[in-house]
């Protein structure tokens, strides 16, 4: 009993991911959805910045402390280890629909384009930045990123073993390249607002210090040597931004 309430605490866990996931592409692009980064109704700078950072804070502060290997092993000494990464998940995906729910637009324009041909090629970037996020999932594991394995070898009485370490695919041109779609998504935008210009650079930062000073961390105690030669030969974040030796 108390398995298949794990698993289906999981499958729950991974609709709203997928929910927020999806609903990421519309928030940030401005379609579809019915509240976006740039609708809903505009109050004074100063406070949408204010309320906007506190969002931003909560979900880099719920991301971060979460995925340390002390907050896991907290975890699995009261609940089951099999429901760890899904309740990760649950709470990342909870706190960007705190996000899309209270953002305060800012509509002011920093940049526009009104050629018709560079706003596609810039949307299309935009998609392109989603779909190696994607991607980038499925080449580490996707069903063991998105807790999904664990639930379903927890019903066998497996423990999950941890991803391969990946350096093929996109991760022979960056070590991140997960971060990278972000990233290619949040800044290729044809019409830039503060609002949006607000949450492109505290998410750059974010991604970029919490790659270089929490994952990356946690990588090398865990692969060691492997991890320090891949650091010194494949780029950070950036494509061709290191010469090999
Ligand atoms: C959300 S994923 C992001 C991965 C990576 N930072 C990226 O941007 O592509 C985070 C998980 O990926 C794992 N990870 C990072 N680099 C990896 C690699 N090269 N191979 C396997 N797992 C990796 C980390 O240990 C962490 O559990």
């Amino acid at each position: 009993m108390k398995k298949s309430i794990i698993l289906l605490y999981g499958i729950v866990a991974y609709f709203v991911f997928l929910i927020a996931f999806l609903y990421a592409i519309g928030f940030v692009g401005n379609i579809i959805v019915p509240k976006s980064i740039d609708t809903g109704a505009e109050t004074t700078m100063y406070f949408s910045v204010f309320i906007n950072v506190i969002l931003l804070s909560v979900f880099a502060l719920q991301h971060s402390i979460m995925a340390r290997p002390k907050f896991k092993e907290w975890f699995n000494s009261i609940f089951s280890q099999a429901m760890e990464r899904s309740t990760y998940i649950l709470l990342s995906s909870l706190a960007l629909i705190l996000i899309y729910w209270q953002w305060q637009p800012i509509t002011t324009i920093v940049w526009e384009t009104e050629n018709t041909i560079l706003s596609s090629i810039i949307t299309g970037i935009f998609f392109l930045g989603w779909l190696i996020v994607l991607l980038s999932t499925f080449m580490i594991n996707h069903l063991e990123l998105f807790g999904l394995a664990q639930i379903f070898d927890n019903l066998k009485n497996k423990q999950t073993p941890n991803p391969k370490f990946q350096t093929n695919y996109l991760y022979k041109l960056v070590r991140h390249p997960l971060m990278l779609g972000f990233l290619i998504a949040f800044w290729a935008t044809p019409t830039m607002t503060v609002g949006h210009l607000l949450f492109a650079l505290i998410t750059t930062i974010y991604i970029f210090v919490a790659v270089k000073y929490l994952e990356e961390k946690d990588l090398k105690k865990v692969i060691g040597k492997k991890y320090e030669t891949y650091q010194k030969e494949v780029p950070m974040i950036i494509p061709f931004t290191k010469n090999k030796r």
